[in-house]
């Protein structure tokens, strides 16, 4: 039913898929919005900036041109979530999702002013073709090195979410269907914040019960917001949700936990991300969720304590003794 996919955003893990779909048997269009680094891609097949591992297979045709792409059946965005609407709204502009029989987002991120989810943003640009969402603890430098994975696709048509699901099928890569596309983007933008406390706690050289401690009481959070934007409970216990929880916050490739470290070691802020290229999408993520947890009234003291040491100027010591002095409560509150 798909057989040809285009793959738009030219980071890691837009690499990764531009890959995997095409050892899948896809004929796969990618672009990126930097000329000189699809030049390099398709003279090479290598990414020196990321992913310099992976040799591209020579079928994918790569452009930063988007006129130059020819309409396909899927599209599978996968630019920062601050990008996402704009670029979905030049993809419905040159006509490369004229045809599509799927738009599928790989984002992990919420619009900051708006709390929307990145299927709403694609929707919003390109109305009238059903959305779907891959995520789970999927690091792309793994998947480019074809090591095991889970992953999942969430689509409101059951149909349709197998046909993804297909595409995303391969000896090493397992990918099972949900129908919960909303507790599945919830999940995957919401575990970025705490992978950066988890980062910072291992900046700070605090224990695994702290680490433990954090991640479980994240959890909790995750579940409680989720569940309030409108996401299934399961969901959160599941790949997209607690998987991808603990693939991030014990990661030794995930850009978040990274940022955390730096911080937890006294780094600021503007310095750690003026150092890198690629997206640590809690930063501006926190923001977001801290913003849709107020207008829920949704108890998150761990969020409420990435946002104060993120954007608020608080130290991550601070924010850790904070968090660790608050009155006591019962564990299932
Ligand atoms: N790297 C990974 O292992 C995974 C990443 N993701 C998600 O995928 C999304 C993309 O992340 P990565 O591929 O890791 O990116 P990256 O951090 O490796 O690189 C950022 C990419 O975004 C591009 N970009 C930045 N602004 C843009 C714009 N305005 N328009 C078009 N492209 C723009 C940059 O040129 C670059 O190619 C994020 O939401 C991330 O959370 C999801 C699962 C795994
Ligand atoms: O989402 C990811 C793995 O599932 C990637 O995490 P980072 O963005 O923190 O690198």
């Amino acid at each position: 039913m798909i057989q040809s996919a285009t793959v738009i955003g030219a980071g890691s893990w837009g690499t990764a898929l531009a890959a995997l779909l095409s050892w899948r048997g896809l004929d796969v269009q990618f672009w990126g919005r930097d000329a000189e680094l699809m030049a390099q891609l398709r003279d090479t097949r290598r990414s020196s900036r990321y992913l310099p591992d992976l040799e591209l297979p020579k079928q994918v045709r790569v452009t930063s041109d988007l006129a130059a792409l020819q309409p396909a059946d899927m599209l599978v965005f996968v630019v920062p979530s601050k990008a996402m609407l704009g670029t979905a709204k030049l993809v419905a502009q040159c006509g490369a999702a004229s045809r599509a029989k799927v738009l599928v987002s790989c984002s992990k991120g919420i619009e900051l002013e708006t709390g929307r989810r990145m299927t709403e943003l694609i929707g919003s640009a390109i109305p009238g073709v059903p959305l779907a969402v891959l995520t789970g603890p999927n690091h792309a430098e793994e998947v480019a090195r074809q090591m095991a994975t889970a992953a999942v696709v969430a689509c409101a048509d059951a149909e349709m979410a197998k046909a993804v699901q297909a595409c995303f099928t391969l000896p090493f890569f397992r990918s099972y269907t949900t129908d919960d596309i909303v507790g599945a983007e919830w999940a995957g933008a919401m575990k970025n914040p705490y992978a950066i406390a988890a980062g910072i706690a291992q900046g700070l050289k605090m224990g695994d019960n702290t680490l433990a401690a954090l991640v479980t009481r994240a959890l909790a959070e995750m579940v409680r917001l989720g569940v309030a934007e409108g996401g299934k409970v399961e969901t959160f216990y599941g790949l997209s949700g607690v998987g991808d929880l603990m693939g991030t916050c014990y990661s030794e490739h995930s850009r978040n936990h990274r940022v955390g470290m730096m911080l937890g070691q006294g780094r600021p802020l503007d310095e750690i991300i003026s150092s890198t290229r690629m997206v640590a999408e809690g930063v501006l993520n926190t923001a977001s969720l801290h913003r849709a947890a107020q207008a829920r009234g949704v108890r998150m003291p761990l969020l409420d304590e990435i946002n104060a040491v993120l954007h608020q100027g608080k130290s991550p010591i601070e924010g850790m003794r904070a968090l660790f002095s608050r009155d006591p409560r019962p564990e299932a509150d």
